[in-house]
């Protein structure tokens, strides 16, 4: 026995003796690398073209509508014969995508869908149209098919279909798995099917054990990725469409269900299939997991037609909320709103993340033919008309618009970036000449500044030059015959000058005679009536206005008027005249208490009347109540710096 297997053992190593012949050669090596590369970019090319052709399919199905409807006629059946409404009002002779329903008034009504199928179109005809929508989920893309309509109308013939007629959901899943054949070595996949029901807003596992026994609560929770999840719920592994089948029989058989008028077996939940897909690129190593709902929806039947009352009543309630709820997330979605109802239901809350965005759905709105069904099939149909018109008619145009909107918003935010930026240049220029101004201003003021010194020094020289002319031109002879005008020591009243006081800190190099020369006065109008009769009856008429210069206002000075001047010096024989004007200005005037005739009385006016304090009194104490000098008590005086610089000027000359 050894010696037989040393035998056979040298002859086998003789058979694999390797010889220097045995190994490759250089030619070998390099054709082997040759192929290497060769496979590199062909596993290149081969990701690039199986990305744009998933690309290009999504485009396919997104320019089809992500939301999509398909109508289904159900054939006429026994019972529409027996209630004697065997009688179609539908009609399909218009074209594939088109229906006419016949009203009562005789009157038709068009309707449109993406596919409108017949009630002699077969199962397959129908998954023929289905199958590219629920091929996406392979490609990552989250898919949703739901069938709706009134009871009886055929949802769960379309979905589950029977053993001969086998619906959507059995069809998809040979589809899947023949797609995922095709593609082995390419993406792995794995296919996990989960089963559950929606009744009366509660959530309950299909595929659990004992289904028929009350379970724990199920409930929706959001997962980390963002998807929504139910805790809990039976996730079963599928390998072929047999696991598949016997699956979705042992489903079914715990699916809640009751008797109605309208079907004798009719479904009173929502009956949710969920497809995982997690997929796996073995060339590049990419994994997704995405989802397929494949969901029949219980019967959108009228409460009242389907007699329902005490349980079925109250299940009905609660499928009629659950739909209207799904109606609404699902025109949110196609009219692109802000907000998305999900969670107004727990069918739209589980379906959350398969409703809208990437997603595609897909809607069979069910029919019957029957007379007899005539209001429902209405309104399955408009209800089906509004989504559908949502998506590609109006709300189409609408996302157009957000489009446009959001193109014109772009277009006015870079106008607008062009002008901020032409205006920050003129800005930015315009800032640039008020700083040369500032500069050339500064400049100005300086040089007005220099100038106003030299000229002020001009003027004190001046000033000092003229004192002794001045002397003799002030009326302080006069005066000084007079008693003191300011015995309380203020300066006492110069003549006009036409100097310009000069300023503040100036007088101190003023010398004692020029600063009472230098001391401001006041150019102030007053009214004069002008001489209009002889000189024996010339008196002062308050009409005419004579230009009088007092000292100003602020200052104690007393003032005095080359008219005042002249009253006090008028002759003796116009006394009397004026004696009878005054009684007469007394009269018009009086009483003035404020103006004291006493010379030695320091005046104690108030007010406005403070004003002339000094000059009035002093005044007065010379020509007595002089209406001119009553009448400057009166006025306000007109302080003018002009009229100062053309006295100024007048006295230069
Ligand atoms: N296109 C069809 N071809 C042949 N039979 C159909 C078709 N549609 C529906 N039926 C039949 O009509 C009956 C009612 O259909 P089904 O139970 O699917 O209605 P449904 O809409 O699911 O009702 P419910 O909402 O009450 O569950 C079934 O016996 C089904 O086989």
């Amino acid at each position: 026995m050894v010696d037989t297997l040393k035998k056979e053992h040298v002859a086998l190593s003789d058979q694999v003796k390797l010889t220097f012949e045995s190994f490759p050669g250089q030619d070998v090596l390099k054709s082997v690398q040759l192929l290497g590369a060769e496979y590199e970019v062909l596993k290149r090319k081969y990701l690039k073209e199986s990305s744009e052709r998933r690309q290009l399919y999504n485009e396919v199905i997104e320019l089809k509508g992500n939301i999509r409807v398909f109508c289904r006629c159900r054939p006429l059946n026994g019972s529409d014969i027996v209630n004697g409404s065997a009688v179609s009002v539908v009609n399909f002779d218009s074209s594939p995508d088109e229906l006419q329903v016949i009203c009562s008034d005789s009157s038709k009504k068009l309707f449109k869908f993406d596919h409108v199928f017949r009630p002699e179109d077969n199962q397959e005809k129908v998954f023929t149209q289905t199958k590219p929508i629920v091929t996406s989920v392979l490609d990552g893309y989250n898919v949703c098919i739901f069938a709706y309509g009134q009871t009886g109308t055929g949802k769960t013939f379309t979905m589950e279909g029977t053993p001969e007629h086998r619906g959507v959901n059995y069809r998809t899943l040979e589809e899947l798995f023949q797609i995922c054949e095709e593609r082995h070595g390419i993406v792995k996949y794995e296919l996990l099917v989960s089963m559950l029901e929606v009744y009366n807003e509660k959530i309950r596992d299909l595929l659990a054990e004992n289904s028929t026994e009350p379970t724990k609560k199920l409930e929706i929770k959001q997962a980390a990725d963002g998807t929504q999840e139910v805790p809990g719920l039976v996730e079963a592994r599928v390998y072929g469409t047999e696991d598949v089948w016997e699956m979705l029989k042992s489903g079914n058989r715990v699916r809640s269900v009751g008797s109605t008028s309208a079907n004798e077996l009719s479904s009173r939940s929502h009956c949710l299939l969920r497809v995982t897909v997690i997929g796996e690129n073995l060339i590049n190593g990419q994994r997704t997991r995405s989802h397929l709902w494949l969901v029949d929806l219980a019967g959108s039947e009228r409460v009242a037609k389907t007699e329902a009352e005490g349980e079925r009543l109250k299940e009905s309630q609660f499928i009629n909320k659950s739909l209207s709820a799904l109606g609404d997330v699902i025109s949110a979605l196609a009219s692109k709103s802000a907000h998305i109802p999900y969670r107004n239901s727990k069918l739209t809350h589980i379906l959350q993340s398969s409703l809208g965005g990437d997603c595609k759905t897909l809607m069979f709105v069910q029919i019957s033919p029957s007379t007899a069904d005539l209001t429902e099939t209405l309104c399955s149909l408009n209800f089906a008309t509004r989504v559908r018109r949502i998506e590609s008619g109006p709300a189409r145009k609408q996302t157009d618009l957000t489009e446009l909107k959001y193109k014109q918003m772009a277009e006015k935010l870079k106008h607008d970036e062009k002008e901020i930026m032409k205006l920050e240049d003129t800005l930015q220029k315009v800032q640039t000449r008020l700083i040369a101004r500032e500069v050339m201003c500064k400049n100005l003021q300086e040089k007005v500044a220099e100038e106003r010194k030299i000229r002020l020094k001009q003027e004190s020289r001046l000033a000092v030059s003229a004192q002794p002319s001045t002397s003799t031109l002030t009326a302080v002879p006069k005066a000084a015959k007079k008693p003191p005008l300011n015995p309380s020591g203020r300066q006492p009243l110069r003549r006009i000058t036409n100097f310009l006081p000069p300023p503040p800190e100036r007088r101190p190099s003023l010398t004692k005679n020029a600063q009472g020369i230098l001391k401001p006065k006041r150019r102030v109008s007053i009214a004069a009536r002008p001489p209009s009769s002889p000189p024996t009856t010339r008196v002062l008429q308050p009409k005419r206005r004579v230009s009088v210069a007092t000292l100003r206002p602020d200052t104690t000075c007393d003032m005095i008027t080359s008219l005042s001047t002249a009253t006090s010096e008028s002759p003796s024989g116009s006394r009397s005249i004026r004696n009878q004007r005054k009684a007469r200005y007394s009269r018009l005037f009086a009483p003035i208490p404020e103006i004291r005739t006493s010379v030695e009385a320091k005046p104690t006016l108030t007010g406005s009347s403070r004003k002339f304090a000094g000059s009035p009194t002093q005044a007065e104490s010379r020509m007595g109540r002089h209406p001119t000098v009553l009448a400057l008590q009166r006025k306000s005086l007109v302080w003018s710096p002009l009229n100062l610089r053309s006295m100024r000027i007048s006295g230069r000359k």
